[in-house]
């Protein structure tokens, strides 16, 4: 994109300030709400998709001129795993392009300050090498059972960088890797593969099965972010960091889905034997991303895959009776 019109240093944000989590009861929006709340901010504003359709120009429109929010992070959209995203990708192209469009042009009306819009690290190539750099986006052919959502979140990062050329305001975008923790989707076909793997091992191991089995080959690797850890990756970049460039967020590490399962096996108690369905996809063989940009704006991950995930089956035995489906 030519020359932009961005003159803006970053700062901490004014705690009294209000604040829009769009999205605050997903996985990443609720991280970022609790973190908010612990951080002193004393105007969060939130709506659930039932008394807000972001789909909905109009109410978006009503909203923000209502609300009048100084900040937004942007983290309500059509989720799932690979399965859901292969299944209906009309449905991941677009929610996600009428709520990113409603949201953006609403936020342009009403002047928000500072914006953040998340995107995945789903739209680098399926063959980017790696460690996937942010400038790879767009160089290469996309994962095909996740090109649809993939396409929406491209649009998503692109008209944040128009903003900043055309108006001047200094919205920025992470990309973050595949993520999980409390309050994650853990329905069997929907959900992304640490959720799943979560669930099934743990009822497996519960009803004493013999087998569990699991998609694809095993053999992709992935990078795994526990969500608290990308919340505060979101402050911390909202804090520090201005650029037309999205950021990725992860860890930088990654391990294999048989290597993840093992772990999971383990933790649930599971003594079986784990098989793989190669009907189902695969998706991408691997997806680490180099996260160079992020260190040099003065973060890093500090929950390690064990913790987090010890920490997010002792959620969901908790929270199992009352899950999301
Ligand atoms: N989970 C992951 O592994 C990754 C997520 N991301 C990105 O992070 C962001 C958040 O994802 P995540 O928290 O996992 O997703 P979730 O599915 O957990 O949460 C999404 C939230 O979006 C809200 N939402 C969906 N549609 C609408 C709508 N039409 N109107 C209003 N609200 C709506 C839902 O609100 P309600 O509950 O009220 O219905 C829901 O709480 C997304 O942009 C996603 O692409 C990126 C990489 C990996
Ligand atoms: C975050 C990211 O999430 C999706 O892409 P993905 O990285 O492929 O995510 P996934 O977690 O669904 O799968 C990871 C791997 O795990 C394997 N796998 C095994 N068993 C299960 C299983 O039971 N469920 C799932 N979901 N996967 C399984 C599966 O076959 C694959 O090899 C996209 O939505 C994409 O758009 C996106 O942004």
């Amino acid at each position: 994109m030519p020359a932009e019109q961005v003159d803006y240093t970053p700062a901490p944000l004014d705690r009294d300030a209000t604040f829009y989590v769009a999205g605050h009861r997903g996985l990443v929006g609720s991280a970022i709400w609790r973190l908010l709340e612990k951080e002193g901010f004393t105007n969060l504003v939130g709506r659930t998709s039932r008394d807000l359709d972001l789909k909905n120009r109009d109410q978006v429109f009503a909203f923000f001129e209502e609300t009048k929010p100084k900040y937004v992070v942007l983290a309500a959209a059509k989720v799932g795993g690979i399965l859901a995203n292969d299944t209906y990708p009309v449905d991941f192209l677009s929610e996600n392009m009428q709520i990113q469009v409603n949201v953006l042009d609403a936020a342009v009306k009403a002047g928000v300050d500072r914006l953040l819009f998340l995107g995945s690290s789903c739209i680098y190539p399926k063959l980017a090498p790696q460690p996937i750099k942010e400038e790879y986006m767009l160089t290469g052919h996309l994962e095909p059972t996740n090109d649809a959502y993939a396409i929406a979140k491209i649009a998503g990062i692109l008209q944040v960088q128009a903003v900043r050329r055309q108006y001047g305001l200094p919205w920025i975008s992470a990309m973050p890797t595949n993520l999980y923790g409390p309050g994650d989707n853990f329905s069997p076909e929907g959900s992304h593969v640490l959720p799943a793997l979560i669930r099934r091992y743990d009822e497996a191991a519960k009803t004493g099965a013999a087998t569990v089995t699991n998609w694809g080959t095993g053999t992709p690797r992935r990078e795994f972010l526990h969500v608290d850890d990308m919340a505060a990756a979101c402050l911390h970049l909202l804090e520090h960091y201005d650029g037309p460039e999205q950021v990725n967020v992860g860890t930088g590490t990654d391990v294999t889905i048989k290597e993840i399962a093992d772990t999971i096996a383990k933790v649930t108690g599971f003594t079986g034997t784990t098989e793989w369905d190669t009907s189902k996809p695969d998706g991408t063989p691997q997806k680490l991303l180099d996260v160079t940009k992020l260190t040099n704006a003065g973060w890093t991950a500090q929950i390690s895959l064990e913790d987090g995930m010890r920490s997010t089956v002792d959620w969901y035995h908790q929270h199992a009776d009352t899950l999301r489906t």
